[in-house]
């Protein structure tokens, strides 16, 4: 059985009182059992505070990024080894603002996932197509060439600590979501792309999840179809009756 997951992404918003005041709520509040996988990412500097403010809870952290290498002159720059010791075993990469902002290509991001999963850190792996893609009609063959480029290369072991996000970009803080039918073509599709590239048993064992301005008011909708086993959530993220609301939607 592949794993439901709301992970919350929360970019470079909360300091650290802001992070104490919004963990201690998601603590206060969250229902003791979620068929959820609950997973908060704050900013670097919190990570700490939060590995200790959540431990002896459910929820899990992730980090945002990862550099590649293992360590050296990299002047502001943070390792897999770093975040481990802290006890942080999640990272998202691939993310649209790491490839559009900060110049991510797939070659980087294929590193830093290798990177990762050496240090037995579970990788989110984000990608998805932008707006000028769907509306050429060749948004199918960019994600399929994301997931090639930026992670095909890995063992079928890998795959256990692997979970996919399609972040379509035109959906990204923009309020405009696709609609759970267009969320679930493109999870079949890529289920599919891992079926002839992995075999079915990877295929119906890794979690797709969906991220795009899920809100409260949509998440159960997006939930309801069978290719899509969570979200990724940015702005809904930042409040937390927002964000159990959609980890309650599952
Ligand atoms: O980028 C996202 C999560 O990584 C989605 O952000 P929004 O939910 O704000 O659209």
């Amino acid at each position: 059985m592949r794993k439901k997951i709301v992970a919350g992404n929360w970019k470079m918003h909360k300091n650290a009182e802001q992070t104490e005041e919004l963990l201690s709520e998601l603590i206060a509040k969250i229902p003791a059992q979620t068929t959820a996988q609950v997973i908060v990412a704050p900013t670097f500097v919190n990570l700490q505070a939060a590995v200790a403010k959540l431990k002896n809870t459910t929820i899990g952290v992730s980090a945002q990024n990862v550099h590649q290498a293992e360590g050296g002159a990299f002047t502001g720059e943070i390792s897999a080894d770093m975040l481990t010791s802290i006890g942080v075993n999640t990272v998202i990469l691939g993310h649209s603002e790491r490839r559009a902002i900060f110049h991510e290509s797939d070659a980087l991001i294929a590193s830093k996932v290798d990177t990762a999963l050496k240090h037995d850190m579970t990788v989110i792996f984000c990608f998805g197509e932008e707006l000028k893609d769907r509306q050429s009609g060749n948004h199918f063959n960019i994600v399929e060439n994301q997931l090639r480029d930026g992670l095909f290369h890995i063992s079928k072991e890998s795959w256990a600590n692997v979970v996919l996000a399609y972040e379509p970009v035109w959906a990204i803080g923009t309020g405009e979501t696709a609609s759970p039918e267009q969320a679930q073509e493109m999870h079949e599709f890529i289920r599919e792309v891992v079926r002839k590239a992995f075999g079915a048993d990877i295929a119906d064992e890794v979690s797709i999840l969906y991220g795009g301005s899920v809100k409260p008011d949509n998440a159960k909708e997006i939930f309801g179809k069978p290719d899509v086993d969570g979200g990724l959530i940015g702005g809904a993220a930042l409040k937390a009756d927002d964000f159990l609301a959609i980890v309650t939607a599952i």
